[in-house]
């Protein structure tokens, strides 16, 4: 199995400390889920090779160090957060461009991307300028053109941001797809991008890692912690540092908020964890 082990990374801006000894492993569809401003646009920008980090290492599958960076990008597919190429081209003329700058036979191109924009569902769209496309379908585009080469790791930044409901849902199930056979790392501040694509998830706050491991173990993390009631508005305003969510029931509300000793306790989901976690630091 592919799996990419990061080891101490650290990277300041100026004075600002942007990761501090980040260290982790990456394997399957793994969701690096933070705040804005933790830091996941330069653990992402990293592990691209498009900066350099102060102090760490990064391995890939033990063998592979990062600082080859020429072999490392072979083997990396990556989709920025703001992902807009040759407006005036057509798919497959921009298609084409890229797959011939990551050395893919001229001969080979046509049949790959052919391939490629049947498995993101663009098959007919070969012809359209990409200033045409909507915002899910540029994003799809996005993914095809990071999956050129067919390279064991997919690096997605911010992959739902702008799209709207459907959009999302559609492609947070191609993210799925396309993570069956590769690692898919994906940086986002949106729970849910992570509850429905990610087996594996990270994360990250100031620079710090906070959690790595499986959903359920995420989840375990505020079992007997969330609490429900129903609660005035003057009962509200007190417990506002603590509250996960808040629906509107008559003249009162019901309140799910984060409680150490809870006694009528509901069963967690990520979101309940990943605030406890943000809101309280380390192991809460
Ligand atoms: N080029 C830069 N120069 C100076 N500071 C930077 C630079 N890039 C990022 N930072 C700072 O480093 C910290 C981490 O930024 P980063 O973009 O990695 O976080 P992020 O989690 O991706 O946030 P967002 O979701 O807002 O993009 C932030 O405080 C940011 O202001």
């Amino acid at each position: 199995m592919n799996i990419i082990e990061i080891n101490g990374i650290q990277k300041t801006y100026k004075r600002k400390k942007a990761l501090r000894n980040v260290t982790c492993t990456i394997q399957g569809t793994f969701g690096l889920l933070g705040p804005n401003g933790a830091g996941k646009t330069t653990l992402m920008r990293i592990l691209a090779t498009l900066i350099k980090p102060d102090h760490g290492d990064i391995r890939f599958n033990d063998e592979v160090s990062w600082e080859n960076s020429s072999r490392i990008r072979q083997m990396i597919g990556y989709l920025p957060q703001h992902f807009s190429l040759y407006k005036q081209a057509t798919v497959m003329e921009c298609l084409f461009h890229l797959a011939v700058l990551k050395g893919i036979p001229k001969k080979q191109a046509r049949a790959e991307i052919e391939k490629l924009l049947h498995d993101v569902n663009l098959v007919g769209q070969e012809k359209t300028k990409m200033k045409h496309l909507s915002g899910g379908m540029l994003r799809r585009i996005g993914i095809a053109q990071a999956l050129l080469g067919d390279p064991p790791i997919l690096i997605v930044d911010e992959p739902t941001v702008g799209l709207d409901i459907d959009e999302r849902v559609r492609f947070r199930q191609l993210l799925r797809q396309v993570g069956k056979n590769r690692i898919v790392l994906i940086s986002t501040h949106i729970v849910e991008d992570v509850e429905e694509t990610c087996d594996h998830i990270g994360i990250l706050k100031d620079g710090v890692m906070l959690f790595t491991g499986s959903k359920d173990e995420l989840k375990d993390i505020v079992k007997g912690k969330v609490t429900e009631k129903v609660a005035s508005y003057e009962e509200v305003d007190a417990m506002r540092d603590r509250i996960i969510s808040i629906t509107e029931q008559g003249e009162y509300y019901l309140v799910r908020y984060l409680d150490e000793h809870g006694i009528h306790t509901v069963t967690p989901t990520i979101q309940d964890a990943y605030l406890f976690l943000t809101r309280n630091g380390e192991n809460g």
